[in-house]
């Protein structure tokens, strides 16, 4: 018996990692029965006689498991977000974060196309990759698009984790894995297309050595999905609402219609990004509306 992690599942064959290098595997045959599906990422205890064939016995404890792609123990998602005028909307920033919060997995957040801004444009983005870093996220942002020290930054963010990228489509995902991945040559626009062709067949995944880490070859999960949380439990996935909340007058202030609440001081004395309470006041809304329609049908 081998101990190793799924690295690419295709067509009920799980390409396993182990001492330095992938066996092909199938599941045993009572995994079905039992409504088990190993998935890439997670670790397990398997068997082979040759590197062609063997089977998984035992799929080991997951940290987290993601349904797009289909992906265990992923801890870390690169958030790709394109910086021009046209694409670059913090909204859908907030709510990746978000949505990576809830899935309990650290995000790092990449800015795209900063070769396309105007000098002005450019300021007003760093000046938000500073903010973004006050709260706890790590930001890449350089002048120029993949220059060494961005690369490097995402390499050393990378090392030692399982991640996905993410962000919307034409974002800059795949051009960031073929920087980061010269070997791989995905074609721009292929993630995504990859995701639409998905939905009905069994598609192939892989993770992919990058420096010292695992990537996905297929993007993370929509941050259009609805949140699966409570609408007073959205101030949780905010940092720094977390951190000042301690001094609000109520406890389970929500921030919006309570006295002396201290997310509202702050964000007063201007110490707080406008755009992620606005955006934290529209998520709860969503998260509220999402409720009662819900009920509704019930
Ligand atoms: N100037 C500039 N162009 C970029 C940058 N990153 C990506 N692009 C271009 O933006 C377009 C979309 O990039 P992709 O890498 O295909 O985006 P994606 O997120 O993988 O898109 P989907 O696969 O559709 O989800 C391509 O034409 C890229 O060449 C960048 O940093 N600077
Ligand atoms: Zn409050």
């Amino acid at each position: 018996m081998k101990v190793g992690q799924i690295r690419q599942s295709l067509s009920g064959f799980y390409d396993v990692y182990a001492d330095g290098q992938l066996y092909r595997t199938r599941a045993r045959g009572n995994f079905r029965k039992r409504k088990i599906t190993p998935l890439v990422g997670d670790q397990v205890e398997f068997d082979s006689t040759t590197p062609q064939e063997g089977y998984v016995l035992k799929v080991l404890p997951r940290q987290t498991q993601l349904v797009r792609p289909p992906v265990a123990n992923v801890d870390l998602a690169i958030v790709v977000t394109a910086t021009t005028p046209q694409e670059f909307s913090t909204n859908l920033l907030d709510r990746q974060l978000v949505a990576l919060g809830v899935a309990g997995i650290d995000a790092v957040i990449y800015f795209a196309k900063t070769d396309l801004l105007s000098d002005a444009d450019y300021q007003d983005r760093q000046t938000l990759a500073a903010a973004y870093r006050k709260i706890g996220y790590p930001v890449i942002c350089d002048r120029t698009a993949f220059s060494e020290a961005a690369l490097t930054m995402v390499k050393r963010a990378l090392a030692g984790h399982v991640a996905v990228v993410m962000g919307q489509t034409g974002a800059g995902k795949s051009t960031l894995l073929n920087h980061l991945e010269p070997g791989l040559a995905l074609a721009t626009g292929e993630i995504s297309q990859a995701l639409n062709r998905g939905k009905h067949t069994t598609r192939k995944v892989s993770l992919i050595p990058v420096a010292d880490g695992l990537v996905a070859d297929t993007p993370g999960f929509s941050s259009y999905e609805v949140f699966d949380i409570a609408a007073n439990e959205l101030t949780h996935y905010f940092p720094e609402f977390v951190r000042l909340s301690a001094d609000c007058k109520y406890r389970g202030c929500v921030h919006i219609n309570e006295p002396h609440c201290a997310v509202k001081a702050a964000l007063d004395a201007g110490q707080l990004l406008t755009s992620r309470y606005d955006n934290y006041l529209q998520f709860y809304e969503t998260i509220k509306n999402k409720k009662v329609v819900y009920n509704k049908k019930k």
